[in-house]
């Protein structure tokens, strides 16, 4: 694809659908490379919204809105950046050649849904997963439950970042657990996925990227595995390279390659893998940068950011990794409007720390504010590092 001109004729032109702190850096990535970013989302003053060209505000959801906005602006690219979009007017703006959707639409469809994408890997692919069933009442939740034996977790088929979930104990947990999915989750559908707790050892984010190589033909990398710990299905604190046998490590890749491979398109996948020893099973995949690879802004020669930038221009891209690294959420822990941050000067005193404070206009407990990024000589120091830079910032009232 030629690069042009932003705001001229030969503009490149790169619609963002969801503009959160994801999306900021990716758009701050196709502005380094004079792409021309919109950013949309359902609220004002979105991250990635502050350093667009221009943005839009609309209920992503409505599929004639959504179609009205990408008709307006003719982007040459649509970037997902969340779920919660109507993915059946991107399969139509994709079929009629009017825009490219990353990575396809049927990817960005398949995944929306932890149905569509759990039926892919397991019964389609055959890839291993934690034993599932779905469950559109607390009837059939209990009856799920009990089937595939307890504890389990419970997931609104459509929702992210743990919203929605829960782990019942018990089989009488079952009524509270599906009140609570249809309450959190994103889109008001009654749907639930019950799945097995898979007693790992530990869990990782398998950042696959396919790109095009020097003969235009599709090739995959995988970047060094991140580790993570998530609390309330939210990730807390991730770090890189997670140490793995060689037998884990190449039955992930493995897993990475034929799951992107059965999405198809061009960008960066996060592969989100269970590990006890060499054993891998496959959680669940977002067709984009993941949450936990945000780390990557501080370990890699290119972040997953430049990674998808770089992907989906049909440009060359580089995995190596640099650096060992860690990152710390920042949480809101108060509900305000315009706060502000303290600290900050004390946590940027943390040898090698960095922060990305993303300018959310709304602050909630449980928000993701900010992150701390620092490095190490090894996981250890740079996780100690970056908890050290989070917790040292307070998010105040104005
Ligand atoms: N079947 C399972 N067995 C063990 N742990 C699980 C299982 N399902 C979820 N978890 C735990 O909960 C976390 C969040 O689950 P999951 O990734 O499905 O939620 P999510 O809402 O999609 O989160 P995100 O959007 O941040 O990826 C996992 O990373 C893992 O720590
Ligand atoms: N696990 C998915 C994830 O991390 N998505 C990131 O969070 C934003 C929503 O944040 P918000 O809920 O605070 O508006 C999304 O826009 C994306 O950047
Ligand atoms: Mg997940």
């Amino acid at each position: 694809m030629k690069l042009g001109t932003p705001l001229s004729d030969t503009a490149v032109r790169v619609m963002l659908l969801g503009a959160g702190e994801l999306g900021k850096e990716v758009a701050i990535e196709l502005q380094r490379l004079g792409a021309e970013v919109i950013a949309v989302d359902r609220y004002p003053n979105a991250p990635a919204m502050q350093v667009a060209h221009r943005s839009h505000v609309i209920p992503m959801t409505d599929p004639q809105v959504l179609n009205g906005i990408i008709l307006v602006e003719a982007p040459h690219i649509i970037v997902p950046e969340i779920e919660a979009i109507a993915t059946d007017v991107l399969a139509d703006i994709e079929a009629a050649g009017l825009a490219r959707v990353v990575p396809t639409a049927r990817a960005v469809q398949l995944t929306m849904n932890r149905e569509g994408i759990r039926r892919l890997a397991a019964e389609e692919l055959g890839l291993p997963t934690s034993p599932y069933a779905f469950a559109s009442t607390a009837a059939e939740l209990a009856e799920a439950a009990h089937r595939i034996g307890l504890p389990c977790f419970v997931k609104p088929v459509m929702s992210s970042s743990g919203k929605g979930q829960s782990v019942i104990e018990a089989v009488e947990d079952a009524g509270n657990a599906f009140a609570y999915a249809q309450s959190a989750g994103r889109v008001d559908a009654a749907r639930v996925i019950v799945e097995g707790r898979i007693d790992f050892d530990y869990e990782i984010t398998l950042l696959t990227v396919r790109s095009l190589d020097a003969d235009g033909q599709t090739r995959t990398d995988f970047c060094a595995p991140i580790g993570h710990r998530q609390v309330q299905g939210d990730y807390v604190e991730s770090w890189q390279p997670q140490a793995m046998s060689p037998a884990a490590l190449s039955a992930s890749q493995d897993i990475a390659a034929r799951v992107t491979a059965a999405l198809g398109g061009l960008g960066v996948f996060g592969v989100e893998l269970f590990v006890k020893g060499d054993q891998v099973w496959f959680s669940e995949v977002s067709p984009r940068p993941h949450d936990t690879g945000l780390v990557t802004l501080a370990t890699q020669i290119q972040s997953e950011f430049a990674l998808h930038a770089r992907a989906i221009l049909g440009l060359p891209i580089d995995v190596t990794l640099r650096e060992t690294g860690a990152s710390a959420v920042i949480y809101g822990g108060i509900e305000a409007q315009g706060v502000a941050f303290e600290g900050v000067a004390e946590a940027l005193r943390v040898p090698t720390a960095d922060l990305r404070l993303f300018g959310k206009p709304e602050s909630f407990a449980r928000r993701r504010m900010g992150v701390a990024l620092a490095r190490g000589a090894d996981v250890d120091q740079a996780r100690e590092r970056a908890r050290e830079a989070a917790g040292r910032v307070r998010v105040v009232p104005a």
